[in-house]
């Protein structure tokens, strides 16, 4: 397995600009990190390549402004072309997240080597045998989900048959259980969703709405930290 230092995705925000109302994405991921969010993705399905290069080079920015760096980490979803290309301009990204149908994992890491965070969504159908069995030498965790339907990735959870499948709390610790990497859980995930969450095992749970559209973000992620914080130190 691999053993990367420093990954901490126990409170973790996906973020682009189609999902902030309006307001700067960058003044929403400050608000994040300075609530003690660990791990933060950029996601746009709308935003050109140089956006999202200047998106991650502000995010980058904005984190070590909170003298955060080292601790929280920067991932891209989907697209290896901005993570390389913030990389050569020397901006601090530390990996990206693909899903099932985007570039494998293999060529990520031929890209990326082998210090850079790979996370991986994981399947929808026989979710359990493939945790149980899909080769996960390369990867570093496992998105899992959607607990709820979610409007944010309408697609999320689709199944064969065309409907959407949600996993239950029992679902997530029997995932945590049987992954042999961490395992981060979102979709649809809210305040009042963290305290089972973190009795099930997964190392995680990742938000977008519940951060990017509250009236008042930073204290919604403030509640969600220290929500997940309490209720996983009582489990010690
Ligand atoms: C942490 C995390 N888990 C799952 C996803 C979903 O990724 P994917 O299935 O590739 O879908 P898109 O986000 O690309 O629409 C994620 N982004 N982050
Ligand atoms: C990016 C992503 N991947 C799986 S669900 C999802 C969106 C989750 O959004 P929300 O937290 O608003 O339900
Ligand atoms: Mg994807």
């Amino acid at each position: 397995m691999r053993n990367i230092k420093n990954l901490d995705i126990s409170a973790y925000l996906v973020i682009g600009p189609e999902n902030t109302k309006g307001r700067p994405v960058v003044s929403i991921i400050k608000d994040a990190v300075e609530a003690g969010f660990t791990c933060i993705q950029i996601r746009s399905k709308v935003a050109s390549a140089r956006e999202l290069i200047q998106l991650t080079r502000q995010a980058a920015d904005v984190i070590e402004e909170t003298g955060k760096s080292q601790e929280v980490t920067l991932l891209v979803n989907d697209r290896l072309d901005v993570v390389l290309a913030a990389r050569s301009q020397g901006i601090k990204v530390d990996g990206i997240h693909v899903g099932q149908t985007d570039i494998p994992v293999n060529v990520c890491r031929e890209y990326l080597g082998g210090d850079l965070i790979i996370g991986l969504s994981a399947r929808v159908d026989q979710l359990f045998d493939y945790i149980k069995t899909e080769d996960v030498s390369q990867l570093d965790y496992f998105g899992v989900g959607p607990l709820h339907e979610t409007s944010t990735k309408p697609d999320c959870g689709i199944g064969e048959d065309g409907k959407v499948i949600t996993r239950s709390i029992d679902d997530i610790a029997k995932v945590a259980e049987l992954s042999s990497i961490p395992v981060v859980v979102g979709g649809g995930v809210k305040l009042a969703d963290i305290p089972t969450l973190a009795q099930t095992g997964a190392h995680g749970f990742f938000v977008v709405s519940a951060v990017t559209e509250a009236d008042n973000p930073k204290q919604e992620a403030t509640n969600l930290v220290n929500t997940w914080n309490n209720y996983k130190s009582k489990l010690i």
